[in-house]
């Protein structure tokens, strides 16, 4: 019988973070060996001998997490929000100095996000009009959530790539933020209400017609099944990876 994988989780006391301890100490072939939060010291992931360590902490840290992780031959899958190209650009070139180190960083683990995502740049070059809109809990810190701005990104690129220009809008007088936030060109809208856990949906127009594509994470076990999947596959997967659509064989 092959070894379990031990697996460290950073930002343990957080909601992401207790679902996804419950998630490893009940899987198959994981071995949770270290819990860390707010203020403790990283050198507990080596120390405990972890060869996998999940981050849901908070956009401020984690990148230096990753490096900190790269640096100790710990293989990192990323859930944390707040990665742009320049971050995602050092991380990749560090691991070209540590051969062997795999790093995953998805923006949405929920299946069904990333198959929307996924149909969104399917369908994206096919019409006119495209915009996105998020709906979390009220506790989340930043907006728009990273899983808008990779949707709008991928709807972006679509588009470019079909050779479409910008989307149609006539706006010339708006009160700030009236139009949500433009990513790559793609208007982004956040919603925040009590109630609620993490949603998306993405609109596409035409003249007389209008798809919709909705996602709806009514609970965090939803991220759970794309979590383990990362960390089984990740020591695996030297490099950095990012999106989960890459470890479903889903087309980028
Ligand atoms: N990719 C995905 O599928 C998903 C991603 N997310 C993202 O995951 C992140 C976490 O979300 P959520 O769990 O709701 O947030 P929470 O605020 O509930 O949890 C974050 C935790 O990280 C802790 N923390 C802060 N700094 C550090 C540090 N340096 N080292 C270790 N832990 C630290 C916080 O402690 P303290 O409160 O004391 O600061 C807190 O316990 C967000 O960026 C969110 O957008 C969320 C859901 C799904
Ligand atoms: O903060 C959250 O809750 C979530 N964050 C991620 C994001 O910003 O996209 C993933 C999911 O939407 C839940």
């Amino acid at each position: 019988m092959s070894e379990s994988i031990r697996v460290a989780v950073l930002g343990a006391s957080g909601r992401m973070g207790t679902t996804t301890v419950r998630a490893v100490q009940e899987a198959d072939g994981l071995e949770l060996v270290a819990a860390l939060d707010a203020g403790d010291d990283l050198r507990a992931v080596t120390d405990a001998g972890a060869q996998v360590a999940v981050d849901f902490t908070v956009p401020s840290v984690t990148e230096q997490n990753v490096h900190v992780l790269v640096d100790a031959g710990v293989h990192a899958v990323v859930g944390t929000t707040g990665w742009d190209d320049g971050s995602l650009g050092r991380v990749h070139d560090h691991l070209l100095r540590a051969p062997g180190v795999g790093v995953v960083v998805a923006p949405n683990f929920a299946l069904g996000a990333v198959l929307a995502m996924s149909f969104a740049r399917q369908a994206a070059r096919w019409f006119e009009s495209a915009e996105v809109v998020e709906l979390h809990h009220p506790d989340k810190v930043d907006a728009p959530s990273g899983t808008a701005r990779h949707t709008a990104q991928g709807i972006a690129a679509a588009r470019a790539a079909a050779g479409l220009g910008s989307v149609p809008d006539a706006t010339t007088q708006a009160l700030d933020g009236a139009r949500g936030a433009d990513v790559d060109g793609v208007r982004v809208h956040a919603v925040r209400l009590r109630g609620l856990v993490a949603h998306e949906e993405i609109l596409l127009g035409n003249t007389g017609e209008m798809l919709t594509i909705r996602h709806d994470s009514f609970d965090r076990v939803s991220f759970m099944p794309g979590v383990l999947l990362a960390v089984r596959r990740v020591v695996d997967r030297p490099g950095l990876t990012v999106g989960l659509e890459h470890l479903l064989g889903l087309p980028a």
